[in-house]
């Protein structure tokens, strides 16, 4: 079966907004070199654009993590799937997500990234649903913060699908 979605955020508006903060954040780390963290597979498409628009020199690094089912939502406990190939100590580090909902994930991955000694450790996500928050996070930088819905394309999927499509869009009909 296929789901009726309607446009949220265009193309167009995504990719002004990823131009936007990848300027900020090349002048806010003039200077020094930055270490991207992707945190698969929601938040590949928006590293690759957004590291297309830092101007200081970047390496990345890839993590993935999962939650334990339903009981997990509740208790905040990750899983980590795939590690990091490369250490933090002493590194500029930054964390590029698709999306923030409750902050379970987030809040977690902190605590633990935070614990392998990055010289700084900042945050960076494509969408923000404040609203939904369980467990509070610093988001460092944010393209757009967005409703209490369920949002598809840019890396976010529904059933694995949608991934690859080049707008934001919510699922009508689930
Ligand atoms: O703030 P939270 O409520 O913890 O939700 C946010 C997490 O959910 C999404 O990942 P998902 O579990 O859908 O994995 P995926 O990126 O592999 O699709 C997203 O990429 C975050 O990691
Ligand atoms: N695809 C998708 N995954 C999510 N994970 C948390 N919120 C969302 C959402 O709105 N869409």
């Amino acid at each position: 079966m296929s789901e009726k979605i309607s446009v949220l955020i265009t193309e167009e508006e995504v990719e002004r907004r990823i131009k936007e903060i990848g300027a900020k954040i090349s002048r806010d780390y003039a200077g020094k070199e930055l270490h991207l963290i992707c945190v698969l597979k929601g938040g590949v498409f928006f590293t690759c654009e957004l590291a297309k628009r830092i101007t200081v020199p970047v390496s990345l690094d890839f993590m993935s993590v999962s939650s334990y089912g339903d009981d997990t939502k509740s208790s905040g406990v990750v899983r980590i799937v795939k590690d990091l190939d490369q250490p933090l100590e002493g590194k500029d580090v930054m964390i590029v997500e698709d999306i923030i909902d409750s902050g379970r994930t987030l809040s977690y991955l902190i605590k633990v990234l935070k614990g392998r000694n990055p010289d700084s450790l900042r945050l960076c996500t494509l969408l923000d649903k404040p609203d939904r928050r369980v467990k509070e996070v610093k988001v460092d930088y944010c393209c757009f913060e967005i409703p209490d819905e369920f949002v598809v394309g840019y890396g976010l999927d529904y059933a694995q699908k949608y991934r690859n499509l080049p707008f934001i869009g919510v699922v009508e009909s689930r």
